[in-house]
């Protein structure tokens, strides 16, 4: 059983989507991880976002990123891997890392932009997870505060409304809400609450497959 969440930044969808992995007993990727590590390794190492080359150049390092490295959360790193992630070269060179983890007998979870739509179209169950741009960058403003990097509100939301506009508009595997998807907007649900009602969702799908 393949669980798509797909969503626009920060709107709650890898909170919802590791709940939903722990309830249904299932592994977890979150792909936006790959796009960040791509991006950190192009901000440490050098390399130019502006190139399409050399971002598909620096897809071969993903596997050496550490995930607990707190610099892949910040928000030099998240500009960077919104704009690289636009690249259809460096899409298709992380297409199969996701797609393996998809395919694994298990079954898994998988949050990102595309998941829906491009990786696992034919997931048992897709949620499309939103939330108000304002309720978005106030809940990154938090995280961040408390990862102990600077947060500004106003700086975070400038930055949040550019990441939808990007990832909405480009031409390779924009941010959409799959057709047979279910939405869960979350402005109004505390975490709480968002996961009950995506268990319900997966769990109402699961029921009329
Ligand atoms: N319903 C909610 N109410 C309040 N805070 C929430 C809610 N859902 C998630 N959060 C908090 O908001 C922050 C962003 O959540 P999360 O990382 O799950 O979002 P995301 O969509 O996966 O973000 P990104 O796309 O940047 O990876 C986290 O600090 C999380 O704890
Ligand atoms: N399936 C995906 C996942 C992510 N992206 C891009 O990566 C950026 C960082 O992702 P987060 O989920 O960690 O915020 C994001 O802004 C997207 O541009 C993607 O394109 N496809």
């Amino acid at each position: 059983m393949v669980i798509a969440v797909d969503g626009p930044a920060a709107s709650g969808k890898g909170t919802i989507a590791r709940a939903l992995a722990r309830h249904f007993g299932l592994p977890h990727m979150d792909t936006g991880m790959l796009y960040r590590a791509v991006a950190l390794s192009m901000f440490r190492f050098g390399g130019d976002p502006g190139n399409e080359f050399e971002a598909v150049r620096a897809c071969e390092g993903v596997a050496q990123v550490d995930p607990g490295d707190p610099e892949l959360r910040s928000e030099a790193v998240s500009a960077i891997a919104s704009r690289i992630s636009a690249y259809p070269g460096v899409r298709s060179a992380l297409l199969e890392r996701q797609r393996g983890f998809a395919a694994s007998s298990d079954g898994a979870v998988l949050d990102g932009r595309d998941i829906g739509t491009v990786i696992a179209p034919h997931a048992s169950a897709k949620l499309f997870v939103t939330a108000s741009p304002e309720v978005r960058a106030q809940r990154r403003v938090r995280e961040l505060l408390e990862r102990g990097m600077p947060g500004h509100y106003e700086d975070v939301l400038i930055d949040i409304r550019a990441r939808d506009e990007r990832d909405s508009h480009r031409q390779a595997a924009p941010l959409k809400q799959a057709s047979d998807a279910d939405l869960l907007d979350t402005s109004d649900m505390d975490i709480d609450e968002a996961i009950a009602a995506a268990i319900r969702l997966v769990e109402a799908r699961l029921a009329h497959a």
